[in-house]
């Protein structure tokens, strides 16, 4: 049986809607992709985020249908989706980074022609509300601006309700209002049952969106998990800025920290991460015994400052090439 023909395997509930198991993915003698497993539920986006390069892209394409693996498993409602079978086509959508449109054809016309595709679309004034691009009907493609033609991408991938759909850089060129405005689409989508794999370059969007995420990077997952899970094990940040008679060596040593030099401004700071298992008592331990060493020895901690790790943090010191969740952030010890 060819791969055309085969059917999607029975799916069942309460499974995952995308599955990826030790996932590699070579271009030649490189490896893009090295080993990478997540699932994504129903009614769960993921989002995928990381550095230039570090093979989301590739991941992605894969889960597509577009790329058999080098190795591992990858599987979409229970079924292998290379070559996009037909039992999975009804089912699985995507707004890719380079659209399909055709520019002579008007926004309506669009709209009708995927949903002369579709088993069960939405209708034509429905879509045009939810992309808010009403007024737009009658304008041809070609006419747009980015942004609009960025919305009408993802209306007409969700026009047939898909039950998996993955979004590569869904907002790229769009407005703060039209950002906005996606992501209530998007989460709308998300709270009826869809399962969504995001990639994206902007943070923020992950936030808003993401029940989980990970950060990738040269092929790996570095971080991976629950936003807030990912932000607290990273750690909390203790900064200052680093007092004129003081050197670095001179600095104390805290419980559960490990401490390196920046510059910030063009001033010299102090930045102290805080690990730990006790995350609401970690800070504070660090704190107390690195107040008693300042007030010893008569130094004032300029702009001193106390804060959780963001996801920006964590997305850097990947970038940055830490090693992982559970490893020292870069920096001296
Ligand atoms: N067709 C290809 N042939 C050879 N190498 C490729 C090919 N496509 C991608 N690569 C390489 O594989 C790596 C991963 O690329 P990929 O496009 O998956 O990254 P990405 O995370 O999506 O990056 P970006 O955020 O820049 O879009 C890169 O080093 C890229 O140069």
């Amino acid at each position: 049986m060819s791969t055309a023909e085969r059917p999607a395997a029975e799916h069942g509930a309460g499974e995952p809607a995308i599955s990826v198991r030790d996932l590699r993915q070579s271009y030649g003698d490189f490896e893009a992709v090295r080993g990478v497993s997540f699932d994504v539920r129903p009614g769960e986006l993921f989002a995928l985020l990381g550095t230039n390069g570090a093979g989301k892209t590739t991941t992605v394409e894969t889960l597509e249908g577009f790329r058999r693996p080098s190795a591992g498993t990858v599987r979409v409602l229970g079924a292998d989706p290379y070559g996009q079978p037909p039992g999975l086509r009804d089912r699985v959508d995507a707004v890719l980074q380079h659209s399909g449109l055709f520019p002579e054809l008007t926004t309506a016309e669009t709209i009708d022609l995927s949903r002369d595709l579709a088993a069960d679309p939405m209708d034509r004034a429905d879509v045009l509300e939810l992309t808010g691009l009403t007024e737009k009907a009658g304008v041809q493609v070609r006419q747009l601006s980015g942004g609009q033609k960025r919305r009408l991408d993802l209306g007409l991938a969700v026009l047939s309700r898909p039950e998996v759909l993955f979004l590569d850089e869904p907002t790229t060129g769009m407005d703060p209002e039209a950002r906005r405005a996606t992501w209530t689409l998007i989460g709308d989508l998300v709270r009826r049952g869809a399962a969504v794999l995001l990639t994206t370059h902007h943070l923020e969007e992950a936030e808003h969106l993401a029940g989980r995420l990970a950060i990738m990077h040269r092929g790996e997952f570095r971080a991976e998990g629950a936003l807030h899970d990912v932000v607290v094990e990273w750690g909390d940040r203790i900064a200052f800025r680093m007092p004129a008679d003081v050197r670095f060596e001179d600095l104390p040593e805290l419980p559960g920290a490990t401490a390196a030099a920046e510059v910030r401004g063009g001033d010299a700071w102090v930045r102290y991460t805080v690990r730990g298992d006790d995350a609401d008592g970690r800070a504070h331990r660090a704190m107390e015994p690195l107040l008693d060493w300042a007030r010893e020895r008569g130094t004032s901690l300029g702009r001193l400052e106390l804060r959780s790790a963001s996801l920006e943090d964590v997305f850097l010191s990947v970038a940055e090439g830490a090693s992982g969740i559970a490893a020292t952030p870069a920096g001296a010890d």
